[in-house]
């Protein structure tokens, strides 16, 4: 078989992927046109603008969130996005996703109807898509710790009517902004509330951070990129998931190729646990399945190799060990023993 189609065929588990980050440009064409009619010029040139990286620093990056906020700025825009993104997931066969976004206030809805109407949009993502979905919900290091408090406030509102779709927090926002330090209470008091924590973490060169990070803990690593040995071996030793995003790394020039990304030393030398991840897949035009085949080309993954990225993905995601169970057994069937015997 194709390897190009055994790999969108396997079974994948998402665990990095940031909401409004997530929709690819034909998608956001489609629910623009959903959203103002007719594919106008003016919105088509656009959302061509997104994945057009020429040049683009990390800063450059964080601008191209603004146009598909304004996109998501509405229920009706949110809700069909959350839906549009848990589809294009589902037909790349991620068997399970974590979808992460940052609750926000716009001129129609509070952060408390942004996050009733994404919990609503993976209720049915979910239906319509036949694929397991759960919620990190998002701190933005660049706004305030109050904005973070706020967010943390409302999620008890929602646990018990969506509990096995929140599964936790993410830190994120451009990492040149804000203090990991001035939001730790406001973690701790997600973690007291038996959250789980994804970091964005060593995104950027920032060592005294990432020292603060691993001191306070946290239950995935995200990207990793600038992580010294030591830091590394630290996170390894606590077994935290390292949850790598390659092409998302390079098209923010934070690390300067394919060839060169930190996913070969931390897989090879097996120092921590590493998941392949897409982390915007709009955005970077990309799909989970391209982040295997690139790691295959990079890398030389091989079958078993798939099969235990897969593998780890599920041990590390932030689900019940039955989901969990029954997330292995779909791999393992894939990756059958004849499977296995053939060459990549
Ligand atoms: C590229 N590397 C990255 N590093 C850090 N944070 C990132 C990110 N990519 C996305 N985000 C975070 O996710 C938000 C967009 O999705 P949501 O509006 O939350 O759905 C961005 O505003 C940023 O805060
Ligand atoms: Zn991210």
């Amino acid at each position: 078989m194709n390897i190009n189609i055994f790999v969108h065929e396997m079974p994948k588990v998402e665990l990095h992927a940031h909401l409004n980050g997530s929709l690819s440009v034909n998608t956001i064409q489609e629910l623009g046109a959903k959203l103002y009619g007719s594919k106008s010029e003016e919105f088509t040139h656009l959302s061509e603008q997104l994945t057009n990286f020429d040049n683009v620093d990390l800063g450059g990056c964080f601008e191209k969130f603004d146009f598909m906020h304004k996109l998501t700025s509405t229920r009706r825009g949110l809700h069909l996005a959350t839906i549009l993104a848990i589809r294009d997931f589902a037909k790349d066969n991620v068997a399970y996703l974590e979808l992460r976004t940052t609750p926000k206030n716009t001129e129609e809805m509070s952060k408390k109807d942004y996050l009733e109407c994404v919990l609503e949009g993976i209720v049915r993502g979910k239906e319509l898509h036949n694929i397991l979905v759960t919620l990190l919900i998002s701190i933005d290091r660049s706004q305030s710790v109050a904005e973070a408090e706020e967010t943390i406030n409302i999620i008890p509102k929602f646990r018990s009517r969506y509990n096995n779709i929140i599964a936790g927090i993410d830190f994120s926002g451009n990492p040149n902004k804000g203090n990991f330090s001035d939001f730790k209470p406001v973690l701790e008091k997600a973690r007291e509330d038996n959250l789980k924590l994804s970091v964005h973490c060593a995104e950027i060169h920032n060592p005294s951070e990432v020292d603060e990070m691993i001191e306070f803990g946290m239950d995935r690593c995200g990207h990793g990129t600038f992580l010294t040995d030591q830091q590394l071996h630290k996170l390894g030793k606590q077994k935290v998931a390292i949850e790598c995003c390659l092409t998302s790394n390079v098209k923010c020039s934070t690390v300067a190729k394919y060839s060169e990304h930190h996913f070969r030393n931390i897989f090879t030398s097996e120092s921590a646990p590493v998941v392949l991840c897409t982390d915007d897949c709009g955005i970077f035009n990309t799909t989970l399945s391209n982040e295997f085949l690139m790691a295959k080309k990079y890398f030389a993954l091989s079958k078993p190799d798939m099969m235990k990225l897969s593998l780890t993905a599920v041990d590390h995601a932030f689900v019940s060990e039955n989901v969990k169970r029954d997330l292995r057994r779909i791999i393992e069937r894939y990756f059958d023993s004849e499977c296995l015997r053939l060459p990549c």
